[in-house]
């Protein structure tokens, strides 16, 4: 009986659905296998390699070979590892301890994500201690044509890796039959961030559109096609740049329509593909259709009825509807089902909306060139502002000086409190010799505000001049009777007299908080001393911290 149970039916949904997201993200989760028409040897004349033949040998593959088609066959030390002088310590040490480069060269920090072809990791680099990402393939290589193959990728990698919206490649090298590839480590790719955002703005969707169709122009302008681009597969760096990768199956479209293609994921494939028909257009449709999930959060059919009428330009209604006519109308026609009718990378990189970003870009940056150099020269005419002010003050103290009208402090005595402390006397009261304008004075020199700016003069010397003003300045905390306002360098620098041989201004700035505590408990000793102001110490810091974020 149960030999003749009949075939259940295909399970099929006729509706397009929503992206399903279960709690986590797997990357594998909606990636069909790639089929792979078949291996055809690839030209690799500029390969360097120090030891080109044999590479699948036992004992050949056990030593890595840096990889790198630049310079052509002119680049002399691109087959020898170590490249770096970590890398050649590890090279020796590798051989004796049977660890592989990648083991020697980097620690591995976690999994990023997988493909069809390669794993890719998370790591820091022993030799700058940065962080990176390599890709490792996943298959040993099977024979010369498939590591040629792979090796590819490696020369799409190198020659794209300059480009603002393609990967930067760092370097790779093959050790036990796999490729190793370091490149620069990204946020997330384009799928990630869509997980994770679900709903993204259609302003974002246009700037993405506007990163890739760069990407791929750069690919389009030397004849090659990407032949898999997909969400996966665009990646987003840390200043939200999006970024093509993995150039796995990038070929010349001459080649392509050669039989010598692969064809990408099919959730993302053209029609004509099917017919054996590769060029550029077909990347066209593959960002189109990627725009169109990213833009409406739609599960891609991977075959069936509904992966036909995608491709049959029958886009679903309660989908595209949600974005706006100017992006629909965009999405539409790069998803056109006849090739010739697709948008080039140039035509769309013209559309107004996209023009207008551009011409907005250019001027961002030319406006961000320019507050920069305002800030600069602002805080320079600041500082010497600054410097003036102070020559003033001292200028006017000396006149004062002249004039007997000033004179300047001799150092305080010691006295004795009430609670028997030792403390830094006041200094000889000026008011005391001439009536009238010293107090004046003091409060110029100890607690000028500058601007509107929450810091004092005495902020912006140098440590010497600092000390220099402070000598002339406020009288102590305790047993002072006039003391308005003192900024804590005066103040600080009355009370560490004891400190006196100290040159340091910044080391008495750090005992501050110390000598603030034992003036609190002075003035409760003695109730009827003003109080110092403390927030003074920290409008000092923070003066510090902003001068080194306007630098
Ligand atoms: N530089 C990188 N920084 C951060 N994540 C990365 C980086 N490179 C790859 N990844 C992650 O690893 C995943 C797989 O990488 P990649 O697409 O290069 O592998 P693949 O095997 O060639 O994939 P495919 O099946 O698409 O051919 C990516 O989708 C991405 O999530
Ligand atoms: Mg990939």
């Amino acid at each position: 009986m149960d030999k003749h149970r009949l075939p259940l039916p295909e399970m099929s949904d006729d509706k397009h659905r929503h992206k399903q997201f279960n709690g986590h993200f797997d990357s594998n989760r909606f990636r069909p296998p790639k089929y792979k028409t078949r291996y055809v040897a690839v030209e690799n004349n500029n390969l360097n390699r120090s030891q080109s033949s044999g590479s699948c040998s036992a004992n050949n593959s056990q030593i890595a070979h840096a990889i790198s088609f630049r310079g052509g066959s002119e680049c002399s030390d691109a087959g020898t590892l170590p490249v770096s002088p970590n890398a050649a310590a590890a090279s020796q040490s590798s051989m004796s301890c049977n660890k592989s480069h990648f083991e020697e060269c980097f620690e591995r920090l976690a999994k990023l994500g997988e493909g069809s072809f390669g794993e890719v990791f998370q790591v820091r680099d022993r030799s700058d201690s940065r962080l990176y990402a390599v890709k490792i393939s996943k298959q040993l290589f099977r024979g010369e044509q498939y590591r040629a193959e792979r090796l590819e990728e490696v020369r799409r990698y190198e020659e794209f890796s300059g480009h603002e919206n393609c990967i930067r490649f760092i370097r790779a090298w093959e050790q036990y039959d796999r490729l190793f590839m370091q490149m620069e480590l990204c946020r997330e790719s384009l799928e990630q961030y869509l997980y994770r955002c679900r709903h993204i703005p259609e302003e974002r969707i246009w700037h993405i559109l506007l990163d890739l169709l760069r990407g791929l122009k750069s690919l389009h302008d030397r004849n090659l096609i990407h032949l898999d681009i997909k969400l996966d597969n665009v990646l987003i760096d840390d200043d939200d740049t999006c970024k093509l990768a993995d150039f796995g199956l990038v070929i010349d479209v001459d080649k392509a329509n050669n039989h010598q293609a692969t064809e990408g994921d099919s959730r993302y494939m053209a029609p004509e593909i099917l017919q054996g028909q590769f060029s550029k257009a077909a990347d066209i449709f593959s960002l189109g259709i990627a725009m169109l999930e990213l833009a409406c959060y739609m599960d891609l059919p991977s075959n069936g009825p509904l992966w036909h009428e995608l491709r049959q330009g029958k886009l679903p209604e309660e989908f595209i509807n949600t974005i706006s006519v100017e992006l629909q109308q965009v999405i539409k026609c790069m998803m056109s089902p006849e090739p010739r009718l697709r948008p080039t990378t140039e035509q769309l990189l013209s559309h107004p909306r996209l023009q207008r970003m551009q011409k907005e870009e250019k001027s961002m940056v030319t406006l961000k060139l320019l507050s920069k150099c305002f800030r600069r020269s602002r805080r320079a005419l600041w500082m010497k502002m600054c410097n003036l002010k102070t020559t003033a003050y001292r200028c006017l103290f000396y006149i004062l000086e002249i004039l007997h009208l000033y004179k300047p402090l001799t150092a305080p005595k010691s006295a004795t409190y009430g609670n028997g402390n030792a403390v830094a006397a006041a200094p000889a009261s000026p008011s005391a010799t001439v009536p009238g304008v010293p107090r004046v004075e003091f409060q110029l020199v100890g607690s000028t505000p500058i601007g509107n700016r929450d810091c004092y003069v005495s902020d912006f010397l140098l440590a010497m001049d600092t000390l220099e003003l402070s000598q002339q300045g406020t009288p102590t905390a305790c047993g002072r009777e006039n003391l308005v306002n003192s900024t804590p360098l005066n103040h600080n620098h009355n009370k560490s007299n004891r400190q006196r041989g100290s040159s340091s201004a910044r080391k008495s700035q750090a005992e501050n908080s110390n000598l603030l505590a034992k003036d609190a408990s002075c003035s409760r000793a003695n109730a009827s001393t003003p109080k110092v102001l403390e927030t003074s110490s920290f409008r000092r810091i923070r003066l510090f911290t902003l001068d080194s974020d306007e630098e």
